[in-house]
């Protein structure tokens, strides 16, 4: 089976109502690549979700940018698995190394977030990545491996979970991964799921690529055998983001 291309737009903490609608307007005026060959999700914060949600263009859907590790109760500030689902958001992005870095998210309890989530229903963006320390000690593959292991320790249906590689090095520095890079960790991720989860996960899991993506760089990345879309973050707020979505064309063709 052939993976669909995807393409999330992580919003992260930006805008204000009114640039979400204008980002929205952009979207759903702009012409793209059919449904069939690309998936798009975008994620903005909390906050706008239901906004973004109805008025936004009905081939795209939206994404939480986190949800809590268990069921709903009295964890001041924290949004359920649950309450997403109540209101019909179908995907959560989990593990962003923001939220690991910043907010000491560990590998088990993404892990845990993970399973708690695909068990309410929900889609999963699952993000894995080396800072730049571990990536010059030679240890990438290590960090992203036990980083999806802890994934893999409480999975066992991999059908709703999309991974992001993201290297930590790479997000929000304009130092984009450069396509032979990012090839060698998807594929290494791949490998890994073949060994390690199975045969049928390994070919059908997406592994989409996010850091410093833009308009410039998007289809020479779109063009690895294992890159099977991307994660965008700052170019997700712009209209070259449509761009983004366009790069899927070049897996249509190859
Ligand atoms: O963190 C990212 C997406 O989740 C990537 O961010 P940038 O595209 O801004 O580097």
């Amino acid at each position: 089976m052939a993976r669909k291309f995807f393409v999330g737009g992580n919003w992260k903490c930006n805008g204000t109502a009114e640039e979400v609608k204008k980002i929205v307007n952009t979207l759903n005026e702009a012409q793209v690549t059919s449904q069939d060959v690309v998936e798009v999700v975008v994620s903005p914060p909390y906050v706008f979700l239901p906004l973004v949600k109805s008025i936004l263009r009905p081939d795209f859907h939206v994404a939480a940018q986190n949800c809590w590790v268990k069921k709903g109760g009295a964890f001041t500030g924290e949004v359920s698995a649950e309450m997403l689902v109540n209101l019909d958001i179908p995907w959560v992005i989990l593990g962003h190394s923001e939220r690991r870095a910043l907010l000491n998210e560990t590998n088990e309890f993404v892990g845990d977030k993970v399973a708690y989530a695909l068990a309410q229903g929900l889609k999963v963006i699952a993000c894995v990545g080396e800072t730049l320390e571990q990536r010059e000690a030679g240890s990438t593959m290590d960090v992203v491996a036990a980083q999806t292991k802890a994934i893999a320790d409480r999975v066992s249906n991999w059908s709703n979970v999309v991974i992001a590689y993201e290297p930590v090095w790479a997000i929000g520095t304009g130092k984009v991964a450069s396509p032979a890079q990012a090839q060698e960790v998807h594929d290494e991720l791949r490998k890994w799921l073949a060994k390690n989860v199975s045969a049928d996960v390994a070919a059908t899991t997406r592994i989409i690529y996010g850091g410093s993506v833009n308009g410039g760089n998007c289809k020479e990345l779109g063009g690895q055998a294992d890159v099977d879309g991307f994660l965008v973050g700052g170019a997700s707020l712009k209209p070259e983001f449509i761009d983004i979505i366009k790069a899927a064309e070049v897996k249509k063709s190859a």
